[in-house]
């Protein structure tokens, strides 16, 4: 298994040791004592699955804020996405700052997101599968989000043309504009 930290403290890219034979392949995708080795030491109450039909679609910036704020493992199972973080938490050194990665089902790469970092991904191929761990259910009263966009942050999507967006995502707020739940 390889890990990698990114220029956000916390965030790591998690690439999981494959077993390949004449049948594919065997992978252990999430072990607790394991990833708690690695610093991931949450306990994991949801998992979330999503399909994305067409290249271009962007999902995010979206967040829980606490008491029911969320870190995510999330992995590409179908297609490929390009994963971002982005730091929401006032107060940190790298408050606004992002970290983008190709995830895939080539590549098996695994992103995780501690709470406080606001996530989004771009999908690069049809069909792409997302599937990722969360430390806290879905509670939708404390769903936050951020404009895909903001030059403020400056993610450079890799994207042909404008995205494909949900209606709540065209209108999220940017981050001059958030009052962020998150301190450092
Ligand atoms: C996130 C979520 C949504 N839903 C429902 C609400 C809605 O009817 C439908 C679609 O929800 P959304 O449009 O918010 O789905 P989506 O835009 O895919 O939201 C997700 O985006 C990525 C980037 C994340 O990081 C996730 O935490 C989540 O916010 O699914 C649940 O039932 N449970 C959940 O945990």
């Amino acid at each position: 298994m390889n890990v990698h930290k990114t220029d956000l403290a916390g965030v790591l890219v998690i690439e999981p040791d494959r077993f390949g034979d004449h049948r594919g392949f065997f992978a252990e995708t999430y072990s607790q004592r394991v990833y708690a080795e690695l610093g991931i030491d949450v306990f994991f109450v949801q998992d979330n699955h999503s399909l994305s039909a067409y290249p271009g679609t962007v999902r995010g910036l979206h967040f829980q804020a606490p008491p029911h704020a969320q870190a995510k493992l999330v992995r590409c199972g179908r297609g490929a996405i390009f994963d971002v973080a982005v730091d929401v938490r006032k107060g940190s050194p790298t408050f606004g700052q992002l970290t983008g990665y190709e995830l895939s089902a080539e590549n098996g790469a695994q992103l995780f997101i501690p709470a406080g970092f606001a996530h989004g991904f771009a999908t690069l191929q049809p069909d792409s599968e997302i599937v990722y761990k969360c430390s806290d259910y879905y509670a939708p009263e404390t769903e936050g989000a951020l404009r895909w966009d903001d030059p403020a942050i400056g993610i450079i999507w890799p994207l042909q043309g404008d995205p494909i967006l949900s209606s709540k995502d065209a209108v999220a707020p940017l981050l001059a504009d958030l009052d962020s739940p998150f301190v450092f």
